[in-house]
Formats: structure tokens, C-alpha cells, sequence
């Protein structure tokens, strides 16, 4: 910037024709001579009232994300600044909390209090944040873009420091890692550490990019935690062995999906089609069915492995098959999003060795069941920091969009609107907070039996929020808030994607009823009005 040159407005004004044409923008001098005719929006609205050799910074902002001006090829039109004036407005900041009320949880914002994050957890977000902005922010906004899966040097970053483990949650599998370079000890992890880590990713503003970000891995790598066999699993520094997969998925190397639902079963797992039977030997499993809509699918097609939903001779079986012969992949279009490798997985007579059985033979519900909890519970982190994230967006929107001469603020019914959305994602965090801290004052089997209705309820209710959320952006942002390009570019993604949500991990009646009915089981006998 120093070399950059200092101009007075008068100055400014002289270039205010075709072929001669200077603006300025929040004390920046552009020059668009050239660019004019390159302009995306048209070469016309620049010659428009108040435009050329003046400032325009009102209007650039009614019509732009602050994001277009840095970007390398437009950033270079700027040639100098205003004499005596500073830049002032702010984009996005590397590693830095918002400004903007409500786009943080109260325990990241200025003067709140909370009982349950310690000065780790604060450190931890710190880190996590600076991370996630340094490394995945710009690669989660190309390959939303291009459709294509995270980058494997995302995958890399991320396994140095231990994201992916991280993901997981607290547990013996975290144990002997270095966790973020050392800000967290292995035994000091907790479910609010994980919530942090869930919630920062979500900051991307791509909901697609999250799932492909190895969404396959948080519901699929548990059964094997949880149910395989030590020679399965291995140990870190064990990864020769094909099937010794742990230390490899957890740095960013191997893949993993789970791979359940099929055209015939969704939410009924007992109508699963794909057949595993044993060898003539008994030493093999041969695999035959056909998967559909498997999350990271087709897109961790390199080394990946299904935790497998299979019909065996004693009912359901989950079995880990790795990529080999006669496992095929193929994408599947979507509505919501290509980055997350929704695909059909096809086995033809896949031979996998019975040892890589997760759970007992016929045992499979229960090994799928034990999952749901945390994955319904990762989903609320998620959904509840993505609408927070809509919030931030629709604020700065209404604040710099003039409609009748005025922001679109001075509308009630925009701020109605707005209301709407504050109280739902701050009541959100508030109960997923409550509920990250019994997760992490009681056992497993505590958790099973007293939160699997809280958090049905929770997830029914976090994605009716967001339903309701992104359909409100939506209506605010008008014709943007349906455009995959500029200023509502997160809207749109949202509201494409976030039906998605309500679909994953029970769709919301499923788990109201399941939440009611495990009330009414728990209901004393001798209960009366
Ligand atoms: C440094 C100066 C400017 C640059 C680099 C620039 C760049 C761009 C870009 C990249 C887009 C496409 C946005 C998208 O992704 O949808 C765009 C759209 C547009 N620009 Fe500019 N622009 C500049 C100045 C202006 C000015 C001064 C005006 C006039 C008020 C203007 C009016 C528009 C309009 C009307 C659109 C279409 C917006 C829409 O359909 O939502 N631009 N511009």
C-alpha cells in the first residue's frame, strides 16, 4: 500500500468518461478504464448517476460482498488512496471473532459469561479458529465451487495437528496424540472441545464442504473404534497392514464412510438388501447389494473403507469392507451439495475376511444404535453455529442494502424477521449447551438412556429452526438469496442445502415421536391430573 499513490477527490473526478474512468471506494482510488468493459455487471450502471471521478462506495455495497475487492485480480485496479483519508470498512479477518452482534455464542462474545468453558476451551477456539481461517476457509469456498472433494493438502494440515481424531470426541483414541500442537491434553478433551471444533468448521459457510470434510469418518469410524478388533484397528505407527486403518484415517491418508441406507432402506434398517455370506471355509464374508446416498462415497474414492450394513444368516451384521475388487462407486446428483460425495456403492462377491466383523454376528443394531447419539448431538453443534452464521449475514445485508430510499433495517417487517432468527439460534446453543455438559458428567450408558430423548428433541427442533431461518433469508435477500454468485451466495448454498439436515441422522418426526414415546416409558405409574 505505501507505494501506492494519494489523490484528492478533485483529482478523482477528472477521470469520469468512457476509456477515463476512476472511482472511489471506502478511500480507495480505482482505476476502471479497461475493466469497464470486462465488468460483470455491466459496463453501463458504471457510467450511472454519481459513479465515474465519484464516490461510490454506497452503491459498490449494495451491490458487491467487500470479498470481490480483495480478490487478486480486482484488487489490483485499485492505483492509490484518497489524500487525508483512511479505508475503513473490514473484511474478513484470519482468525478473528465478529463484530456483529448475535453472529458469536455468547461465551465468545464481549462481556458474557458462562459456566461451562474454561480458559482452555477459549484458547483451544483461538487456535481452532486461526486454523480453520489459514488453512480450510479458502480451500472450502473453491472446491464448493468447482464440486470437487476438500484438497488432500487440507486433509494433510489437518492430520498434523489431529483434527480428524479430534472428531471424534473424547475417548481412549485420542490417547498418546498430540492434540492442536499441545493445547489440549488427550485426557482433557471434552465433548466441549469437540463442539468448539464442530462449530468453527461450519464458519466456512459451506455446508456441502463439511460433510465432504470427512463427515463419513464422525458416523463411520466409531463402529470400528467401538466394535473392531484390536488387529483391526492397529496401532499408531502400525499402517502397513491393509486393514490397519485407525492411524491412517487419522492422518488425513485412508477414508472412511458408513454405508447403510439402500433404496429400500432408509430409516428401516430391516429392510436392507445387501447380503453378506460366509465362505465355504468360513474364513470369508462375500458381500453382494447395492448402497445409496453414502456420504463421502465417491469422493474419498482413494483407500476408503464402508462400515457395511449387511443381511447375514443371523439377522443385521456390520462389516468393514475396505476399497478392492468388485467395489464400485458412483456419484450421485444431488440438490445439496457435489464437495460431500454422495454415491452409490456397489459390491459384487467382495471378499472381506470375517475378522473384520464390528460387533457380533446378527448384533448389527445395536452396533448402528450406539452411534446415533453422538451423531444427532454433532449435527446440533453444527446446525445451530450455521444459522448463527445466516444471522451475521442477513445483518450486514440489511444494513448496507437500501430499498425505498432507505436500509432495509428500517423495515419492521425485516426486523421481525431477524427476531425470529436471533431468539431460535440462541435458544439452540443455550440447550446444546446443557446437553454437551451432561455429556460430559455421565456415562455412556447414562447418556444412552437419559439424553437420547433430549437430543432427538434437539435435532427435531434445530432443523425446523433452520428450515425456517433459511427460508426467511431467503425472502430477504430476494432474487440473491436464490443466486449462487455474490451477494447471497451463503444464502443460497443454506437454503439449498440445509433440507439435507432434517433428512440425516432420523428425519424430524421420526425422533419427535422417538423423544414423546420415551417420555411416556418413563412416565410414573401413578401420575394423576
Ligand atoms: C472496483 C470496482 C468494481 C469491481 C471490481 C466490480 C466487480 C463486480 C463483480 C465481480 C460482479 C459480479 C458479482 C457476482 O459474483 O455476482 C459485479 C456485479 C455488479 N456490479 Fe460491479 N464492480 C465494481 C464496481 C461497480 C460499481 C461502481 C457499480 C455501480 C453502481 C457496479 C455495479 C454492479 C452491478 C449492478 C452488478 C450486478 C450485481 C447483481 O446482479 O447482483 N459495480 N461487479
Amino acid at each position: 500500500m505505501t507505494s501506492l499513490k494519494q489523490f484528492t477527490r478533485e483529482e478523482v473526478a477528472q477521470h469520469n468518461k468512457d476509456g477515463d474512468l476512476w472511482i472511489i471506494i471506502d478511500a480507495k482510488v480505482y482505476n476502471l478504464s479497461r475493466f469497464a468493459d470486462l465488468h460483470p455487471g455491466g459496463k453501463t450502471v458504471l457510467f450511472g448517476d454519481d459513479i465515474p471521478g465519484q464516490d461510490a462506495t454506497e452503491a459498490f455495497y449494495g451491490l458487491h460482498r467487500h470479498e470481490v475487492l480483495e480478490r487478486a485480480q480486482y484488487a489490483r485496479l485499485q492505483v492509490g488512496t484518497v489524500r487525508g483519508e483512511q479505508p475503513a470498512i473490514v473484511g474478513r479477518v484470519n482468525g478473528a471473532l465478529s463484530k456483529v452482534p448475535y453472529a458469536e455464542p455468547t461465551w465468545l462474545s464481549d462481556g458474557y459469561h458462562s459456566p461451562y468453558y474454561t480458559e482452555n476451551h477459549k484458547r483451544f477456539q483461538r487456535a481452532v479458529r486461526e486454523f480453520v481461517d489459514e488453512h480450510v476457509y479458502a480451500d472450502a469456498q473453491a472446491r464448493e465451487a468447482d464440486g470437487k472433494r476438500p484438497s488432500q493438502s487440507v486433509f494433510d494440515k489437518m492430520g498434523e495437528v489431529n483434527f480428524h481424531a479430534m472428531r471424534l470426541g473424547p475417548g481412549k483414541h485420542l490417547k498418546g496424540l498430540t492434540l492442536m500442537n499441545g493445547i489440549v491434553e488427550p485426557e482433557q478433551f471434552d465433548y466441549f472441545h469437540e463442539l468448539i471444533i464442530t462449530q468453527e468448521i461450519v464458519r466456512t459457510g459451506n455446508r456441502g464442504y463439511g460433510d465432504g470434510m470427512l463427515g463419513g469418518m464422525v458416523i463411520g469410524l466409531p463402529p470400528v473404534l467401538n466394535f473392531g478388533s484390536n488387529e483391526l484397528k492397529a496401532e499408531a505407527g502400525q499402517i502397513s497392514h491393509p486393514y490397519r486403518i485407525v492411524p491412517d484415517i487419522f492422518a488425513g491418508k485412508k477414508f472412511i464412510c458408513l454405508a447403510i441406507s439402500e433404496a429400500h432402506a432408509g430409516s428401516d434398517v430391516s429392510g436392507i438388501q445387501t447380503t453378506a455370506e460366509k465362505s465355504p471355509d468360513g474364513k470369508e464374508w462375500i458381500i453382494n447389494g447395492e448402497k445409496k446416498w453414502i456420504t463421502n462415497g465417491h469422493t474419498t474414492f482413494f483407500f476408503n473403507s464402508f462400515t457395511t450394513g449387511c443381511k447375514t444368516e443371523d439377522g443385521f451384521t456390520v462389516i468393514l469392507v475396505p476399497r478392492g475388487e468388485g467395489v464400485s462407486t458412483k456419484p450421485i446428483k444431488t440438490s445439496y451439495s457435489a464437495t460431500a460425495g454422495t454415491a452409490y456403492v456397489t459390491f459384487e462377491n467382495v471378499r472381506v475376511p470375517v475378522e473384520n466383523t464390528l460387533g457380533s454376528e446378527g448384533g448389527g443394531i445395536f452396533v448402528i444404535l450406539s452411534n446415533f447419539n453422538h451423531e444427532r448431538w454433532v449435527m446440533c453443534c453444527s446446525s445451530a453455529r450455521s444459522q448463527r452464521l445466516v444471522i451475521e449475514e442477513v445483518l450486514k445485508w440489511i444494513q448496507q442494502r437500501k430499498a425505498f430510499g432507505r436500509p432495509l433495517s428500517s423495515q419492521a417487517v425485516i426486523r421481525n424477521k431477524v427476531a425470529q432468527m436471533i431468539a431460535k439460534a440462541e435458544s439452540l446453543q443455550a440447550w446444546l449447551e446443557n446437553m454437551t455438559y451432561q455429556m460430559n458428567n455421565m456415562t455412556y450408558k447414562q447418556q444412552s438412556s437419559k439424553l437420547a430423548g433430549q437430543l432427538a428433541f434437539l435435532k427435531m427442533y434445530s432443523t425446523q429452526c433452520a428450515q425456517d431461518t433459511a427460508r426467511d433469508a431467503v425472502q430477504i435477500f430476494g432474487g440473491r438469496g436464490i443466486t449462487q454468485t455474490g451477494m447471497g451466495r451463503f444464502i443460497e448454498h443454506y437454503h439449498r442445502t440445509i433440507p439435507f439436515d432434517a433428512l440425516l441422522g432420523g428425519a424430524e418426526d421420526v425422533l419427535g415421536d422417538l423423544g414423546v414415546r420415551q417420555a411416556m416409558r418413563a412416565m410414573p405409574k401413578n401420575a394423576r391430573l
